[in-house]
């Protein structure tokens, strides 16, 4: 759209509204000291309603809008008034101040309080009344760093480099923050801040050249965590490596880097963030956490054994089958006696196999052998953990819980702070990443017992790492693979069907039972109606919400989760006048809707995939601001949250989710396209993992080739990773704890 810039002018006064937040975006209108109003849009970073500020930016005639400021700069005056410095302390942008306290601070500092804590720190704030020290370093810090930071963010977005990755920078570099930048500004690629090709853009701006030593070494990081993280490799071959890196170095530039160069920028990095080994290139840290992780199950599987006495495990596994109505396949008794034996052990089994039923097994025979000792049960999701507590009965956390994860980064528990169990039993290993794997072995006491159990034919984690499969390929550790499936027995379509798929059979259908249905569509348009309508007959037929689940392969495209949780939100639960809505980018949240969390959020004890309904939106007052906040409520199956402004970014629409999305949980009814449109996700193990998902009705809509074309196609991409050699490899011991 055509608009007119007219001048550069600064303007100073209250934020009066805010229109329009995203992110950082923001449109609102400044009520200036002059009495006129004037709205504004650009980039402003911890900015609200009713802030004090002076904005610097060019008035443009907006055809449809009017005059507006085009946002440049922006700056928050020193408050030099006693009100304004109370809002300010008060505000939510200084830590450990309330109002009361704002007030005695400027008691005691007068109207230069602002001026004083910078320029004299936490000591200033000494003889205030009921500031202790801490609270004074707290509130000291937190002033100097808003003014600090608005000075290095001025000065280095004149080089194009985003406040929000500045903030984030000077969160970890403090003061020294614009000095290196500037001499290097691919650090914040190096800190994944930015993307190599942003720092380069950055770089061109600030006159370095494209021979630049720091050029290239940023490269060769980027290159490789690029290639590890796109195929989930733990290291890359060194000789596509430097042919990757040299493309993308030579890329539009005359400047042209030589071969020699990369090879002199990877031997400085050797130790430094890259680990070389048999010509192979690591991320160090990807290196670390298969070398620990190695060593940690070899000094497991070494510790002597404790094995129990097998008639007494006979009478207990022939007790646990009367109460249970059951008789166990040798198979699963074997997995019994293995976990009870080993050190550490694997069960593996498709869907059905009856995995969770010998933990059960386990559980009940270990504490009649060991009644005082501590068993650990758990699963890298939140769906994942509670549906193994129901199954079970016994208390099951999520692998971030049991380590304790600390917001930010880090765990409580590491090989410094030991976990106290005696029995560890982590489910769906597949979807368990080298990293995280590493951070629960190493946490583990020496004499821990370890079962790790999963299903190799689902899906691999999403991060790099094949953790299950490279164990179970290590010969050292000992495995079960259960083969016989007992839900099939139960007259379950599904997941006869979803076995056969695994073994890359077509599907049969009965059309006497009534579990599993294939609808045939042949345009997308005619899919996503159906999608629609079979929701629609299922809510209908008094099946609750939180019951139906859409699965889809991809976000993007006519059925992918973005457009279809749209339409579900429209049909499912339309607006109504009683019906409270909050805003969030183009995205509305309405009272009622299916929602998940996307990161994991300890504090809340809520988890990234975790899905629940909304039960509020509205104001609530909150302890660290003056201002009431708007707010979401949701309910996560029981647990009830509340979720501020900030955190809406982290909630999605969840009538539709990505099969990825919906590994470790499963759902009474599952609705899910297969469709030729989604060619490249047309894959034997993700229709695998999608059917498994169902528990008592799958409906799959699209085209039986499509269908087929994925259960023919088990071309999974090879993950380059080196635990099975380590582990078989000998162990070695130095400076291992
Ligand atoms: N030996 C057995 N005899 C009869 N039924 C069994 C036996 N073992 C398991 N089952 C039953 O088979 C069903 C599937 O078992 P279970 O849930 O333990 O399998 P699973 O491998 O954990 O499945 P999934 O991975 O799909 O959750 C359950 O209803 C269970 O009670």
């Amino acid at each position: 759209m055509d608009v007119a810039i007219k001048e550069i002018c600064e303007l100073q006064g209250k934020i009066e509204k805010v229109i329009f937040q995203k992110d950082n975006f923001m449109i609102g209108v400044l009520m200036q000291e002059t009495g006129e109003s004037m709205t504004f849009k650009g980039t402003l970073i911890g900015i609200e309603k009713g802030d004090e500020i002076i904005l610097q930016g060019k008035t443009i005639q907006h055809p449809k809008f009017g005059q507006q400021l085009e946002v440049l700069k922006w700056e928050r005056p020193i408050p030099k008034t006693r009100d304004k410095i109370i809002d300010y302390l008060s505000s939510s942008f200084i830590k450990g101040c309330g109002e009361k306290q704002a007030k005695k601070i400027v008691d005691k500092l007068g109207e230069n309080a602002i001026q004083l804590i910078m320029e004299q720190g936490e000591s200033s704030l000494k003889y205030v009344n009921g500031i202790g020290d801490k609270k004074a370093l707290t509130i000291a810090n937190s002033v100097k760093s808003t003014y600090e930071l608005q000075e290095i963010v001025a000065d280095l977005s004149n080089y194009g480099m985003e406040p929000l990755s500045i903030i984030k920078y000077y969160e970890k570099y403090g003061s020294d923050s614009a000095d290196r930048l500037k001499r290097n500004p691919y650090e914040l690629s190096r800190e994944q801040l930015v993307t190599f090709p942003e720092a380069d853009n950055i770089a061109e701006r600030m006159g370095i050249p494209k021979t630049s030593f720091f050029r290239i070494e940023s490269c060769v990081e980027f290159t490789l965590s690029q290639l590890c993280f796109k195929h989930g490799h733990c290291f890359v071959y060194e000789g596509e490596l430097m042919d990757y890196t040299l493309k993308v170095l030579n890329q539009n530039t005359n400047e042209k880097v030589e071969l020699v160069d990369i090879q002199n920028a990877v031997f400085n990095l050797e130790e430094h963030s890259i680990i070389v080994e048999n010509q192979r290139v690591y991320p160090k840290e990807f290196f670390t956490y298969e070398y620990y992780l190695s060593e940690k199950v070899k000094q497991i599987l070494n510790t002597k054994k404790k094995t129990v006495k097998e008639k007494k495990v006979d009478t207990y596994i022939k007790e646990f089958q009367l109460k249970r109505g059951i008789t166990l396949a040798e198979e699963q008794k074997k997995a019994i006696k293995m976990a009870l034996n080993e050190n550490i052990s694997v069960l593996t089994g498709s869907a059905g196999t009856g995995k969770t039923t010998v933990v059960e097994a386990i559980l009940e025979i270990y504490q009649r052998f060991h009644p005082k000792h501590e068993i650990s049960l758990s699963a890298p999701t939140g769906r994942a953990s509670r549906k193994l507590e129901e199954s079970t009965g016994h208390t099951a956390k999520t692998n971030h819980r049991l380590l304790g994860y600390k917001q930010g980064g880090g765990f409580d528990h590491d090989h410094n702070n030991k976990l106290d169990h005696h029995f560890y039993i982590i489910d769906e290993m597949s979807m368990v990443d080298l990293q995280m794997s590493y951070s629960l072995l190493r946490a583990m006491p020496r004499q821990s017992k370890v079962l790790l159990i999963g299903d190799i034919h689902q899906l691999p984690s999403v991060n790099a790492g094949n953790v299950l499969k490279d164990i179970i390929e290590a010969n050292a550790v000992p495995r079960i693979q259960l083969e016989e499936i007992f839900r099939q027995a139960q007259g379950s379509q599904i997941i006869t069907n979803a076995n056969k798929v695994n073994k890359g059979q077509s599907i049969e259908l009965d059309a006497a039972k009534n579990d599993m249905y294939f609808i045939n569509k042949s345009e997308e348009s005619g899919i996503q109606d159906a999608i629609i309508k079979s929701t629609q007959r299922f809510r209908e037929l008094g099946h609750d919400l939180s019951d139906i689940l859409v699965l889809t392969p991809m976000k993007k495209g006519r059925i992918g989760t973005y457009e279809l949780n749209e339409r579900l939100q429209e049909v499912l639960n339309p607006p109504t006048p009683a019906k409270t809505e909050a805003l969030h980018g183009k995205r509305v949240f309405r009272l009622g809707d299916k929602v998940m969390q996307t990161v994991n959020d300890p504090d809340k004890g809520i988890y990234n995939g975790d899905i629940g309904i909304i039960t509020k939106i509205g104001k609530e007052n909150s302890e660290d601001s003056t201002r009431p906040k708007d707010v979401i409520t949701i309910n996560f199956q029981g647990k009830v949250t509340s979720h501020e402004k900030s955190e809406w970014k982290q909630l999605d629409l969840a009538y539709a989710i990505t099969i990825h999305k919906s590994q470790g949980g499963q759902s009474p009814i599952v609705i899910t396209p297969v469709s030729k449109s989604h060619y490249t996700m047309l894959k034997r193990n993700l229709i695998y993992t999608g059917m498994t998902r169902a528990e008592s009705k799958l409906i799959m809509i699209g085209q039986i080739s499509a269908l087929n074309y994925a259960i023919g196609n088990n071309d999974i991409m090879f993950r380059q990773t080196t635990l099975t050699e380590r582990i078989e490899g000998d162990t070695d011991m130095v400076n291992f704890r």
